[in-house]
Formats: structure tokens, C-alpha cells, sequence
């Protein structure tokens, strides 16, 4: 039985105008449901098909701010989210999570900054205490990333995270892969967009590919993260040689 924190989304295209750039989006514009069968869903395909549109647009019908934060974060920098989530109705499990965090590498600044100012006037290390005691600012932004994730994220989390690899060494995507699978396996949700060839690879996971114009289970070695990875560690100089060619240039 699925008894995930979120089962499945619909979208009700009905009420995304014409000419907005959303019925653009060829991935997303012919899909009315996605379900989440798996403790574990990837987003993965190419720059542009359309991942961080449709996870922002799930983060905002769930309650979370655009920018990202847990659900008591309310501000915003910059004005750009889509308006897809109007158009998002969510059917969501019996079982409410017990924390939940959206995650984005491009705003995670922002929300650092943000984290300060709920401070207050209570103290650097009582009020970071769950980050390692350090401001997320007086952190790299991979231990930062690392810290929120290890201190807040627990078993019974709905986690919504946006390219999470992109702050983190190798060694830590693995660190990271370890702590998402060691949850996932005692109960919490993760919907995760990702190139990341390391953290594709989670036993279990669900990917969902949004090449080809549309919305489609795919395996990890069909994905083009794990395929270029592959092809240029095992034939670096044959691939250099031939990329970087004036043929291949010109
Ligand atoms: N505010 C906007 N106005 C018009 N088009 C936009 C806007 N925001 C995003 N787009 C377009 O929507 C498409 C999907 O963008 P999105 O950020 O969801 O892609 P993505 O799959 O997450 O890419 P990446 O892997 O690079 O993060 C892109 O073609 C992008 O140019």
C-alpha cells in the first residue's frame, strides 16, 4: 500500500492561461498526474525539460516558500516562481510528516540569510546547534548543505530537494546517499531533481526522465548522467581527443 506523505499530484491545465510559457514545457504540458510509487522519486533529464518548474510548483501547493526552507519560512527575494502551483491539487497520504525541508541550491543563500535573521537574539551556537553550531554562512555551502540535512532531515520527513549535488564534493554525494537511503528505508519521502551520476544510483529510487517531451520511468544506465559519466571516464582521452577536435569545434 502507498503510504507516502505525498501519493500523487494532478494538474488542472484549465487554469494555466494561454501563452503562459508553462504549456510551453513539453515534458509537463501534456501530463494531468504523477504518482510517487517509491520512498525515493528522481526528476532527471536535460537542462531546460522542465524538473525545477514542476518540483517548485509541488513545493509551493504543499506550503513551502519558493526559495526554499522549512514550512515557517515566508519571504522572498526575487519574484520568479511560476504559478504552476495554482494549477497543482496534491492527494497526500494519512500520515503527516513530522518535518519537512525544500531544498534548493540556487536560493540557498537566501535562505541562510534568512535563517539569521529568525535568530533573534538567541545565541549563534543554541540557535545552530541542529547545523553544527555554525552559521550556515561561516560554512562552506557543501558543509552547509551537509549540516542542514544531518541535523534536521529525520525518518518521518517529506524532503523536496533541488539539484542537492550541487554544492557537494563527490566523497559527500555519497555521505548524502548514504543518509537519503538510510531515511527513505524508515519512512521519509524524498522528490529530488538531479544530475548527479552518484545519487541517481540509490537502490530503489524511482527516476522519472523528462526527455522525449514528456514524463517516463527510466533506469539508471539509460540516464544521460550515468551515460556521459561513464563514456568519459572509461575513454577520457579518446572522448578529449575527439571533443575538443577542430572538427567537432568548427
Ligand atoms: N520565468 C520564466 N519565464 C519563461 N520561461 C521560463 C521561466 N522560468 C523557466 N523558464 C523555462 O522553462 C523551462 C524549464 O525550466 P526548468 O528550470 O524547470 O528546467 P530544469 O529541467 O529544471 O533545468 P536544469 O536542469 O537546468 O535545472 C526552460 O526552458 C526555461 O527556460
Amino acid at each position: 500500500m502507498n503510504d507516502r506523505f505525498l501519493k500523487q499530484i494532478n494538474i488542472d491545465w484549465e487554469k494555466i492561461e494561454c501563452g503562459n510559457y508553462l504549456r510551453e514545457i513539453s515534458s509537463l504540458n501534456s501530463v494531468d498526474t504523477v504518482s510517487f510509487d517509491s520512498n525515493i522519486t528522481f526528476f532527471v533529464g536535460e537542462n531546460g525539460t522542465g524538473k525545477s518548474t514542476l518540483l517548485e510548483g509541488i513545493a509551493v501547493a504543499y506550503g513551502f516558500n519558493p526559495e526554499g526552507g522549512n514550512k515557517n519560512y515566508n519571504f522572498s527575494t526575487y519574484d520568479s516562481h511560476s504559478g504552476l502551483h495554482d494549477a497543482i491539487s496534491l492527494v497526500r497520504g494519512v500520515k503527516r510528516p513530522k518535518s519537512s525541508y525544500f531544498l534548493r541550491a540556487e536560493s540557498f543563500y537566501n535562505v541562510a540569510s534568512k535563517a539569521e535573521d529568525y535568530r533573534g537574539g538567541d545565541s549563534i551556537e543554541a540557535f545552530y546547534e541542529r547545523y553544527g553550531g555554525k552559521s550556515l554562512h561561516q560554512q562552506s555551502h557543501g558543509e552547509s548543505f551537509l549540516a542542514l540535512i544531518q541535523g534536521n532531515f529525520n525518518e518521518q520527513g517529506f524532503y523536496i530537494l533541488d539539484e542537492p549535488e550541487a554544492a557537494l564534493s563527490p566523497q559527500r554525494q555519497l555521505t548524502l546517499l548514504i543518509e537519503m537511503d538510510r531515511l527513505a528505508k524508515k519512512g521519509a519521502q524524498f522528490i529530488v531533481a538531479s544530475h548527479s551520476p552518484i545519487l541517481l544510483g540509490i537502490p530503489d529510487a524511482i527516476l522519472l526522465s523528462f526527455d522525449n517531451g514528456k514524463i517516463h520511468p527510466c533506469q539508471y544506465v539509460d540516464t544521460e548522467s550515468y551515460q556521459v559519466m561513464e563514456m568519459f571516464i572509461n575513454n577520457r582521452e579518446y572522448f578529449l581527443s575527439h571533443l575538443l577536435s577542430k572538427d567537432y569545434i568548427n
